[in-house]
């Protein structure tokens, strides 16, 4: 991570001092309203982050997910405090796999998880399927009240979901990426933003890969050079820190003087 730049050219909405995080990022800093930002938390479940969940099973590699993990954690709490929505996804489909499509879905081919099930009849039921170990979100990350879960049944977070008319309804423009995996639904649901006119910034290392350190690489080229924005936990600590201070009520000289001080 570097190279993020400091000083916004990016800004969409207001100008409010006390509502706005300036991100530093890449190619430029964007300045987002927090009340007109979701921080998106991609498919954060055992099947895409833990050992013995599907990725895993699927032959990638999950191992260092759990850094990752921790920086989500992170970014959650900044996002809460700053007033910021948070917004899980849930990745899957209903226990019998109706709502993966069957043979005529070019999901019924490509899907890994559907494509491991057939390979090892054992595990069908167990990937991916609500209500299972498999789809649940991992321990270290869990809902509050405020935030949204949002089940999905193929990579774009748009797809068949209410995820626009969520957003829409509520005066959200910017999303801010986190989640596994960053080369697929990441990638697929900013992309689709993008078109949707959404402005979509990628937390690079609250993100990981499904495939080799080259599949992160290639995704954070193509946002930052096409789709969006890319920045980092440390950096929307800062801006949340900057905000924080905005919206302190400072003392005036007068009032310190009025007090003795
Ligand atoms: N959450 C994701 O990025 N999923 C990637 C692959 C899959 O779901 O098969």
């Amino acid at each position: 991570m570097s190279g993020l730049k400091q000083t916004p050219v990016v800004r969409r909405g207001g100008d409010g001092v006390n509502d706005e995080i300036v991100l530093a990022g890449r190619p430029e800093a964007i300045a987002m309203p927090c009340s007109e930002t979701a921080l998106i938390v991609v498919d954060m479940q055992n099947a895409y982050a833990t050992r013995g969940g599907y990725l895993d099973l699927a032959g990638f590699d999950v191992t260092t997910t759990g850094p990752v993990i921790e920086r989500i954690a992170k970014a959650i709490k900044l996002a809460r405090a700053a007033g910021i929505q948070v917004i899980f996804f849930q990745n899957g489909w209903d226990a019998e796999y109706v709502e993966a499509g069957g043979p005529g879905s070019p999901n019924w081919h490509k899907s890994n998880a559907l494509k491991t099930m057939r390979q090892q009849p054992e595990l069908k039921g167990q990937l991916l399927a609500k209500g299972t170990w498999d789809y649940a979100l991992v321990d270290a990350l869990k809902p509050q009240s405020g935030d949204i879960v949002l089940p999905k049944p193929r990579y774009s977070g748009f797809f068949n979901t209410a995820l626009d008319s969520i957003l829409r309804s509520r005066g959200i423009h910017h999303l801010l990426f986190t989640g596994i995996a960053t080369n697929v639904c990441v990638e697929s649901t900013l992309r689709d933003g993008f078109f949707l006119e959404y402005f979509g910034t990628v937390l690079e290392d609250a993100t990981y890969q499904a495939g080799p350190p080259s599949a992160q690489s290639s995704a954070i080229f193509n946002i930052e050079t096409f789709f969006g924005w890319v920045s980092s936990v440390d950096a929307f600590e800062d801006a949340c820190a900057a905000l924080t201070d905005a919206r302190q009520p400072h003392a005036s000289p007068m009032t310190s003087a009025a007090a003795g001080e």
